[in-house]
C-alpha cells in the first residue's frame, strides 16, 4: 500500500496540517490536491478588502510553487477530486487517479444562497476566487444589497460602509447576530452602523432579485423593492460533504469524525470546515488549528486526542469590535450586562449561576481571559 498522505483542499485547515506534519516528519511524502489556485491567503482578510481597497491578488501571501518548494510536497493546483474509492485507498481527480495510504479530506465549506428567481446574480466571498470573480463589479458598485446579518454579514456592512458604499442589509431574524449573542448587546453594533448609514431590514426575506439595465432590484417578502448596483449574500455555509457521502463515510451536517479526526474509515480523516466533531461545526481558525496538531500527531504514529478549550470568536467590526466565548447565542442564559460609553462586558449564566459565555468590547479585553478560563473549568 502507498505511504503517501492526500490531503484534499489547501485552505487554512489544510495548510495547519502540513504545518505540524512537516514538524513531526520532514521526509513523510504529502501530496496535497485542490481545485483552487493553492496560493496561500488569509480568508478572514476578506472582511476587510473594501475599506483597504485591496484586489484578490493583493490577499497572496506565498504562491503555490513557493509554498511546493518550501514544504517539500507535491501540489496539484486546479484539480478536482470526483471520487473516493475507500476499500482501494485510490481516489479519482482530473488530472488522474492517485493511491494513498492515509487521506485528510479538508475540503471546507460552500456558501449558501437562497432558492430565489435571480439568486445567480449574487456575489459570495467565501474564498480569495470568489473574490477575484466580482472585485470589479463590488469595488466599483455605489450601492450594495446585502443578504445576511450573521457574522460575515455584519462584517461586510460595516467594511463596505467604511468604503464610501451605499449599503442595505436584509436579513430575516429580528435583529443583527440574532444566533451569536442577546439582542441588548448586538444592539449597539446595529446602532453603529445605522448610525453610519447602513441601511436595514429585519424580518425580511429575498422573495428574488431581477436585473435592468445596470440596476439590480430586490424584491422582498412584504413586497418591497430594494434597487442596488450589487448583491452580495452571507446567509450562511454548507460543509463540502459530498465526496465523503460518495466514499460511504459517516457524514451529518458535516464528515463525522472522532476525537482523533477519523472519519467511520480508519485511514480517512477529516477537519476545518467540512468535518462534524462531537457533534458540532466549528467554521473558524481556532478548531481547525487544534485539529490539525492533534491529526499530525496521529498520522505520523503517535496517539492524541482532540480537546476543545473555551475559545474567542473576534468579530472584526473596527468601530466597535467584540469578543465572544461560549453559546452566548443560548436563549436560556441570564444576562449581567455592563454597559459604559466606552464599552460592552456582558456574562451569560446557567440556572446555577454558572458562567456560560461572555461578549466583550475591545477595551475590556483584559478581561477576557480570564474569563475564558472560568468557560474552561
Ligand atoms: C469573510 C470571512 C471572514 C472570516 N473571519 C474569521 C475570523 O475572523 N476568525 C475565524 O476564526 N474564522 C473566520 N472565518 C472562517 C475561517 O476563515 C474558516 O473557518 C477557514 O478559513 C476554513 O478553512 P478550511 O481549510 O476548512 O476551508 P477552505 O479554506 O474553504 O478550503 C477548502 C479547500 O477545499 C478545496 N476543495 C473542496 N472540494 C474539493 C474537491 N472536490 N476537489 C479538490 N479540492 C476541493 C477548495 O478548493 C479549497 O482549497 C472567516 C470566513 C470568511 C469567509
Amino acid at each position: 500500500m502507498s505511504s503517501e498522505i492526500i490531503i484534499i483542499g489547501s485552505g487554512f485547515a489544510a495548510r495547519q496540517l502540513i504545518k505540524n506534519l512537516r514538524q513531526q516528519n520532514k521526509e513523510v511524502p504529502i501530496r496535497l490536491i485542490a481545485a483552487d489556485s493553492c496560493d496561500e491567503y488569509h480568508k478572514p482578510e476578506l472582511s476587510h478588502v473594501f475599506s483597504l481597497a485591496q484586489r484578490a491578488d493583493d490577499l497572496t501571501r506565498i504562491t503555490a510553487s513557493d509554498y511546493a518548494e518550501k514544504n517539500n510536497i507535491i501540489l496539484h493546483p486546479h484539480t478536482q477530486v470526483t471520487r473516493i474509492d475507500a476499500a482501494a485507498h485510490r481516489i479519482e481527480t482530473t488530472a488522474g487517479d492517485f493511491s494513498f495510504g492515509k487521506l485528510v479530506l479538508a475540503t471546507g465549506a460552500e456558501a449558501l444562497v437562497p432558492p430565489v428567481s435571480g439568486s445567480e446574480l449574487m456575489y459570495t466571498l467565501n474564498s480569495q476566487q470568489e473574490y477575484r470573480r466580482c472585485e470589479e463589479s463590488l469595488q466599483g458598485a455605489q450601492r450594495v444589497l446585502l443578504l445576511g446579518g450573521g457574522l460575515i454579514g455584519t462584517e461586510l456592512a460595516m467594511d463596505l460602509n467604511r468604503a464610501g458604499k451605499k449599503v442595505t442589509l436584509v436579513d430575516r431574524s429580528s435583529g443583527l447576530l440574532s444566533a451569536l449573542m442577546p439582542p441588548e448587546i448586538s444592539g449597539r453594533l446595529q446602532h453603529c452602523l445605522l448610525k453610519a448609514g447602513v441601511e436595514m431590514y429585519f424580518n425580511s426575506e429575498l422573495s428574488s432579485l431581477a436585473r435592468h439595465h445596470d440596476t439590480l432590484v430586490a424584491t422582498l417578502s412584504n413586497g418591497q423593492q430594494i434597487t442596488s448596483d450589487a448583491a452580495v449574500c452571507a446567509i450562511g455555509l454548507r460543509p463540502n460533504i459530498a465526496l465523503a457521502q460518495q466514499a460511504g463515510l459517516e457524514t451529518r451536517r458535516g464528515i463525522v469524525v472522532d476525537d482523533r479526526l477519523t472519519t467511520s474509515h480508519p485511514d480517512i480523516f477529516a477537519l476545518g470546515d467540512c468535518a462534524e466533531i462531537q457533534g458540532k461545526l466549528l467554521p473558524y481558525l481556532q478548531p481547525a488549528q487544534l485539529a490539525a496538531i492533534t491529526l499530525a500527531k496521529n498520522l505520523t504514529g503517535n496517539s492524541a486526542s482532540l480537546a476543545l478549550p473555551a475559545m474567542l470568536v473576534r468579530i472584526k467590526t473596527p468601530d466597535l469590535p467584540l469578543h465572544l466565548a461560549g453559546n452566548a447565542g443560548d436563549p436560556d442564559l441570564n444576562w449581567e450586562m455592563q454597559f459604559s460609553k466606552a464599552g460592552i462586558l456582558a456574562k451569560g449564566l446557567d440556572a446555577a449561576g454558572q458562567l456560560k459565555a461572555f461578549v466583550v468590547s475591545e477595551d475590556h479585553m483584559k478581561q477576557a481571559l480570564p474569563l475564558l478560563k472560568q468557560l474552561t473549568r
